[in-house]
């Protein structure tokens, strides 16, 4: 795998201060956001990249709840943030959108990405293993609720699964309820 690494940086935020790099690969510019002190197993947080959750807030789904939850526990504990640059589980911003307007019509998640042709999910895992490798990183506590993202790293022993819990709304109830339901999230 071919992947590029920038220098580290300093991050301050409002949750505390991390240190920030990140990861070429191809076009996609994937981010390790992490604590000044890295435990012998960290807490870790894979998250996809959502921009209408994670910056601007949207109510549909659960991403931007989790970001926060996991940049507090992790600012808390000692870990690191893994921002992978996989916006709509893999199909891109512009192609979520439309996925959105299907939803609008009454179509779950899973759904509208078929009408549209697409699978219901893109992502992979690989760069994990790979930036895991980069900071030497052997054992984790993966934060998620996603069994496949348990099953994903093959050079990474994950000897915990952290929850990340996030309260619905009237909004994202049926998201959250089809990822239960049809995509075997363990909420
Ligand atoms: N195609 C599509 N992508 C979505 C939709 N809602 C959220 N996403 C994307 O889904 C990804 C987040 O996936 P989730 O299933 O919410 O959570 P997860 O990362 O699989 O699992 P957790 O680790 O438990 O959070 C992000 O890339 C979002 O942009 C949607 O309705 N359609
Ligand atoms: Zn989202």
């Amino acid at each position: 795998m071919n992947i590029e690494i920038s220098k580290i940086a300093n991050l301050p935020t409002s949750y505390g201060d991390f240190k920030i790099q990140s990861f070429k690969q191809n076009d996609k510019e994937h981010l390790a956001i992490f604590t000044y002190t890295l435990p012998s197993i960290p807490t870790v947080r894979i998250h996809s990249e959502c921009l209408t959750g994670d910056v601007f807030k949207s109510l549909k789904c659960d991403c931007g709840e989790q970001l926060d939850f996991a940049l507090k526990q992790i600012q808390k504990d000692g870990g690191m943030v893994i921002y992978l640059r996989q916006e709509g589980r893999g199909i891109g911003l512009f192609n979520k959108v439309n996925a959105y307007s299907l939803q609008d019509l009454g179509h779950d998640t899973i759904k509208a990405n078929e009408l549209l042709g697409f699978k219901q999910d893109y992502r992979d895992y690989k760069i994990v293993d790979e930036i895991l490798k980069h900071f030497n990183i052997k054992k984790i506590k993966l934060m998620t609720n996603n069994p496949l993202k348990l099953t994903s790293l093959k050079h990474t022993k994950i000897v915990k699964r952290v929850p990340i819990i996030i309260n619905s709304c009237e909004y994202n109830y049926e998201y959250l309820e089809t990822k239960k339901e049809k995509m075997g999230h363990l909420l």
